[in-house]
């Protein structure tokens, strides 16, 4: 069994439902995981007790990531994600010229402290009604992928 933790920011739903999606795709293939709403106020060291992270954003401002994203962003400064598996996802709205750009910073983070980031963001355009089975193959791929990582690091 990996431990997997999905943190999320939502102010209109939107990438609310992509978690819940994702968060039933990551059951349907056997894994549990912890899903969290970032407004909860969680401290971002949590990450380290995880195997998989997954983080989702909707976008804000101009191409910024949510308030309630910023204090959790700044303490990852301070977490080392090293030998970890990260993939990030967010609903966003092409009307803005900078599409999805928080997934692509929580991407950027995530790097630079060690994990090892899916190289392709989720980005959703608004509601993921019509996507939530994207949204599902995403949460599979993703255990598919730790799992992998992990048997490999067993048999080193
Ligand atoms: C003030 C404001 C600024 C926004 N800026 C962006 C942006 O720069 N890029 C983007 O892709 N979407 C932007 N959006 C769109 C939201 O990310 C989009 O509505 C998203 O679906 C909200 O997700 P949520 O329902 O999870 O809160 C903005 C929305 C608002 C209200």
């Amino acid at each position: 069994m990996v431990k997997i933790v999905l943190v999320f920011a939502s102010m209109s739903g939107n990438t609310e439902m992509m978690a819940d999606a994702i968060a039933e795709g990551v059951r349907e293939v056997g894994e549990d995981l912890e899903v969290i709403d970032v407004i909860n106020g969680l401290e971002a060291s949590v990450l380290e007790d995880y195997d998989g992270i997954l983080l989702g954003a909707y976008t804000w401002g101009d191409g910024e990531l949510p308030d309630d994203f910023l204090d959790f962003y700044d303490e990852m400064e301070n977490v080392d994600l090293t030998g970890k598996k990260a993939a990030v996802f967010g609903s966003c709205d092409s009307a803005y010229p900078q599409y999805g750009a928080a997934v692509d910073i929580l991407m950027e983070k995530l790097k630079e402290r060690g994990a090892e980031v899916h190289p392709h963001g989720l980005k959703v355009e608004l509601t993921p009604e019509k996507e939530e089975e994207a949204c599902r193959t995403f949460g599979k791929n993703f255990v598919t992928s730790l799992q992998t990582r992990i048997d490999q690091k067993r048999e080193d």
